[in-house]
């Protein structure tokens, strides 16, 4: 019996067919390539290292020569009925759907509601969506374990319940990169619309009017523009506007200074880019911080007369006070794509404000984006279909069954914490570039294959500031995409070999903290940590030891080393029904200083952490959640 490796790149339209005895299996063959692949027939899982009947199995050793020597490529499929069968549920662009239809059986239902969706999935191995389906836990619970993929044909898996679907073993596949640049298009779009009021021109010539004086708009060249959130997205913004002939600034704490400079755009503070600009652009993901973050607050900090734009995400607007600060001129115009809710209620204040250019979520939506983002999420879907791991695969097993259940386990969980540490220690536009890991180890350093803890510390990284899901796959192309080098360096240390580590450490090299005592004298941000008992504790906080297990999030202050803190503190997260896990506290003399590591079980709310920060012995305080 004959295995044939499958090729994942599988793509053009079939232009010959050989059956083999075995009726499931179904050679196809085209001039368009000389590679050799197999597309689909049964079972999902049973793709890996495919398996073929004996008599197709004795014909494909002829073609594959053929294939060679003629480039043609070979492609195998399964009878109808034996196909996997995938629903599209939203409109998806043709030439996804023609590689869907080359491997499975494809039903295309639009506009189902969610009663019509759950009825639908219980006889489907795939679901392809765009952000107006919502994936809830019905539907994995209906689904009945047939569901294996959900295929989200875009960035943004809010639409889907993530806990659910990994919870019932389905894997979830996204096509992050392939409408970038729609996205980016629609933001200048909608900057020159609202600038030129072209929209409300539009409306009221359709009504019968000729109101040139009314719409008498503002000039782009020469205003300062602040992107906020200097990402894929946000670059390509920045680029298009400078084209304009705008004066762009960006704010993101996270991005390479250096590719922003490349681009002709200086990274600023928030507060300096929100109270400079003229236009302010939103290009930021949906993070708990990210949340609501432009409100009365942020709103009162802005030059008067401002325009917005968002084509990010509804929720990082607080909606109520976007209205408020159109309503007392603040905000002169926004052009808005997004929406906290979506379809947005009817007669939403601002849809139907005057001062607002609204588009109904078609930042993706251009023919040559849909086409890209189909192909994108086709062969993710297909390649998950045949149980190959997906490098956008957003809820793969991040860690190999075989590691969670060897020796280096704790220290994969140890590396993505202090990643997740290290990067919400970072503040200001220094942004991440370098980072250094250095691994400290009794044995030889032939002995730690240290990829998965990188892939892990890339994660720690990487999610909680951005809509990219790291996994095996895609950890150091995501870190090089973004900018960061990862260094490794590995020093012995002198200690029982019984332990693949002693300790890790993370240094980002030359950032600002919002911790000042995170940072060294050469100002890196750098964290250690160590497995105690199979539990990831933090031990280094820039020149600090401290111990904290970290289970539960963690607090830091910094204090002057005297009677009462700990009570104080104590007395104020029990206020909030906050539980401490673990606690220890680390001064460099006695009555100096002291750093108080803190876990707690609950994340305390804003006010809390306000009061400890304002205890006068504490001098700076910060809450990172792991
Ligand atoms: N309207 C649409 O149709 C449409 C299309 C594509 C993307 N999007 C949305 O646009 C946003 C950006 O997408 P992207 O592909 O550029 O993502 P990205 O991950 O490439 O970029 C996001 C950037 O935001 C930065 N960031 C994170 N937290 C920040 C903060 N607190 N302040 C400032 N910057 C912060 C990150 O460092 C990153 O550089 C996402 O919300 C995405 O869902 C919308
Ligand atoms: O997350 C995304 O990719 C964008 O917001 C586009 O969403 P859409 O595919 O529903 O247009």
């Amino acid at each position: 019996m004959a295995t044939f490796a499958v090729n994942a790149t599988a793509r053009a339209i079939p232009h010959g067919s050989v059956t083999g005895n075995d009726t499931s299996s179904r050679l196809l063959l085209s001039p368009s390539s000389s590679s050799i692949s197999f597309v689909s027939s049964r079972s999902p899982t049973s793709f890996l290292g495919l398996r073929l009947a004996e008599p197709l199995a004795a014909k494909v050793p002829a073609l594959c020569r053929r294939s060679h020597a003629s480039g043609l490529r070979v492609v195998a499929s399964a009878s109808a009925s034996d196909r996997p069968t995938v629903l599209v549920a939203e409109k998806l662009g043709e030439a996804g759907l023609a590689l869907l239809r080359e491997f499975a059986n494809v039903e295309c239902s639009y506009k189902l509601t969610p009663e019509e969706l759950r009825a639908k999935v219980a006889h489907c191995d795939a679901l392809i969506v765009r952000s107006g389906t919502k994936v809830t836990r019905k539907v994995f619970e209906e689904s009945k374990g047939r569901l294996k993929v959900v295929g989200r044909a875009g960035v943004g898996i809010d639409n889907v319940d993530l806990q659910a679907a990994t919870e019932y073993g389905c894997l979830v596949v996204n096509a992050p990169t392939a409408n970038t640049i729609a996205a980016a298009e629609h933001g200048i779009a909608l900057l020159a619309a609202m600038a030129r009021n072209v929209a409300q021109a539009d409306a009221s010539m359709k009504s019968g009017k000729w109101q040139r004086n009314k719409y008498v708009g503002v000039s782009m060249v020469g205003k300062t523009l602040a992107i906020m959130g200097f990402g894929k997205v946000g670059s390509e913004v920045a680029r298009r506007a400078k084209g304009l002939g705008m004066h762009v600034i960006a704010h993101d704490p996270y991005a390479p200074a250096d590719k922003a400079r490349a681009v002709g755009v200086e990274l600023v503070s928030f507060d300096e880019a929100i109270s400079n600009a003229d236009f302010i652009s939103l290009h930021m993901p949906l993070t708990p911080d990210t949340s609501k973050l432009f409100n009365d607050e942020t709103f009162s900090k802005m030059k008067k007369g401002v325009r917005i734009i968002n084509v990010a995400r509804g929720g990082v607007i607080d909606e109520d006070a976007l209205v408020r600060a159109l309503d007392n001129g603040t905000v002169a115009q926004a052009a808005l794509d997004v929406f906290a809710t979506e379809p947005p209620p009817e007669d939403h204040k601002l849809v139907m404000h005057e001062n607002v250019t609204a588009t109904p979520h078609l930042g993706a939506s251009t023919v040559e984006a849909q086409e890209g983002v189909a192909v994108e999420i086709a062969e993710a879907v297909i390649g998950a279909l045949r149980g190959e791991l997906a490098s956008t695969a957003v809820n793969a097993p991040m860690v190999p069954s075989e590691v969670v259940i060897s020796e280096l386990s704790p220290y994969v969980t140890l590396a993505e914490k202090l990643g997740r540490i290290a990067v919400q220690l970072v503040s200001g536009g220094s942004g991440i570039q370098a980072v250094k890991v250095v691994y400290s180890s009794a044995r030889d350093p032939g002995d730690l294959d240290s990829r998965i803890l990188r892939a892990m510390i890339t994660k720690g990284i990487v999610e909680p500031i951005s809509s990219v899901f790291v996994n095996i796959v895609n950890a150091d192309y995501t870190a090089k995409q973004r900018g960061l080098r990862i260094s490794e360096e590995r020093i012995p240390h002198d200690s029982s070999p019984a332990a693949p580590l002693d300790s890790i450490q993370i240094h980002l090299t030359n950032v600002d903290s919002k911790f000042a005592s995170a940072l060294s004298k050469s100002g890196d941000i750098i964290v250690e940590g160590k497995v105690k008992d199979g539990l990831p504790h933090l031990t280094l906080v820039g020149s600090f030891s401290v111990d904290v297990s970290l289970e539960g999030n963690v607090i830091l202050c910094r204090n002057v080393d005297q009677p009462g803190n700990i009570g104080e503190v104590g007395k104020i997260l029990g206020e909030d029904n906050v539980n401490i896990n673990f606690m220890s506290v680390c001064r460099n003399a006695q009555r100096k200083l002291a750093i108080m590591a803190i876990g707690v079980d609950e994340e305390p709310s804003k006010e809390t952490l306000n009061k400890i920060g304002s205890i006068p012995s504490v001098e700076e305080s910060v809450f990172l959640k792991l």
